[in-house]
């Protein structure tokens, strides 16, 4: 197996590892030769007796690889010892877009004989899985990487080593490598293209397909103009589209759009590469009926495109807002191929008031409206996500008045921007 894994990770010793212990990255490299350096900050942290392993994966399938991931992460933490400590790890090649690698840094503190090994050394044997054990050396300070293998009746034994060296933190979050295409799609055909390949292990996503538009056009514009309503969830999104529909005699569409209700929770339970590419069809559905309807009435929209991006992008970047990708960059364009709306409202809301408001409404939340409110960096990733995206960019309303006084306040910039 790590035969193949070398050859699916060329430049191995061109590779920055980041270990994340406490939300906190640690930095390091590997070489061939010992050049006498000293130990990388994650291997000064253990004491004399941790045993410390590298697990990545990595295949030729992106589906296999996205789903093995989170599979690996209940495996480790069903069948480890209660001493294992596990993290997030990634290995990447600084700049290079799409090469980014996902996986978990193990150190086992459990005395005398453990079954860490044995479990390991199955996974190597059965799973796209690439191994790796740290040992230090005889002088205390140098640690050496060894890359497993397997081979006949031995469960591991060593392909390769290498000598572990600190590494200077990148210049962006390396998540920002592989946002493209695996947790933003800028194309029907991108995300579609995922679905059609896992029809075969999620046959649900047969019946979404059935539901696309066959080809999208974003120059066809409605003649009536297309409002979209964003913002985190309980900023009144539901109460101000309801209004606006009635007030402006408009019809008021969704995304994901009502016929993918059916799926949308089987959908929730997949990894980022699939959840994300049903959100971003779901919008390709949505831009149908909005030029549908656009034909015919002023079009109302709670959730759109801002939405799929920037909880992708916040979900997929961890820690602070500066590790999202910078201002400007590709990431927060609007895909080519879909239609723009004529205005893009998103309500702000301060977190205590939401909350208030949440609680007021005492419904159930999915995972991502659990973490907004236990985890403050990720609801100012979400906020400043939206803000970053172009092409429209959103028009921020302070949500916190009255329902009427939002309504007013937004009727003011659709009738401004609008001409209605
Ligand atoms: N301007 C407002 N002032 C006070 N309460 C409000 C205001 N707007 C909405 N609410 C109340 O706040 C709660 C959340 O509003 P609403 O359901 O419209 O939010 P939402 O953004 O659609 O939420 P979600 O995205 O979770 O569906 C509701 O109980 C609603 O009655
Ligand atoms: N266009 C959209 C709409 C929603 N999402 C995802 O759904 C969650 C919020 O939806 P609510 O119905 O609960 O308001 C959020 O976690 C988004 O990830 C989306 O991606 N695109």
């Amino acid at each position: 197996m790590a035969g193949r894994m070398m050859a699916l990770l060329p430049r191995w010793s061109s590779r920055v590892f980041a270990v994340e212990l406490d939300g906190a990255p640690f930095y390091f490299a590997v070489q061939e030769s010992h050049l006498g350096e000293e130990a990388p900050r994650v291997f000064r942290k253990t004491q004399p007796r941790d045993r410390c392993y590298s697990l990545l994966v990595c295949s030729k399938d992106r589906i296999k690889t996205a789903r093995f991931y989170g599979e690996l992460e209940h495996k480790l933490l069903r069948e480890l010892p209660p001493e294992c400590d596990l993290s997030p790890m990634s290995s990447f090649l600084p700049n290079v877009r799409d090469s980014l690698i996902k996986g978990y840094f193990l150190k086992d503190s459990s005395e005398g004989s453990s079954p860490v090994e044995r479990l390991l050394g199955d996974l190597t044997q059965r799973e796209p899985v690439m191994v790796c054990s740290y040992c230090k050396g005889e002088d205390g300070q140098q640690w050496t990487q060894h890359v497993w293998s397997h081979g006949g009746s031995k469960v591991m034994e060593v392909a390769k080593k290498y000598y572990v060296v600190p590494s200077e933190a990148p210049e962006y979050h390396p998540s920002a490598l592989n946002m493209i295409n695996s947790d933003v799609f800028y194309s029907l055909e991108e995300a579609r293209d995922v679905l059609q390949k896992c029809g075969d292990i999620i046959p649900e996503a047969m019946s979404v397909l059935e539901l696309l538009p066959s080809r999208a056009e974003a120059r066809n514009k409605p003649d009536f103009p297309v409002i979209v309503i964003e913002g985190l969830d309980a900023t009144g999104k539901t109460t101000l589209t309801e209004s606006l529909r009635e007030t402006l005699g408009a019809t008021l569409l969704r995304s994901p759009p009502q016929c993918l209700s059916p799926w949308r929770d089987r959908f929730d339970q997949e990894p980022p590469l699939i959840r994300r590419a049903f959100y971003a069809l779901g919008n390709y559905i949505t831009a149908e009926q909005m030029g549908q309807e656009g034909k015919k009435t002023p079009v109302i929209v709670d959730r759109f495109w801002h939405s799929t991006a920037a909880y992708a992008i916040a979900t997929a970047a961890s820690g602070p807002v500066c590790n999202l990708p910078e201002e400007g960059s590709e990431v927060y364009c609007w895909p080519s191929d879909l239609l723009q709306p004529s205005l893009v409202v998103l309500l702000t809301l301060d977190p205590e008031e939401r909350k208030r408001r949440l609680r007021n409404r005492g419904q159930g939340k999915t995972n991502e409206e659990q973490e907004l409110d236990h985890n403050q960096l990720f609801r100012l990733r979400v906020e400043e996500a939206y803000r970053r995206i172009s092409g429209p960019a959103c028009v921020s309303v302070d949500a916190s008045p009255s329902a009427d006084q939002v309504l007013q306040q937004v009727l003011l910039l659709i009738r401004g921007k609008c001409h209605l």
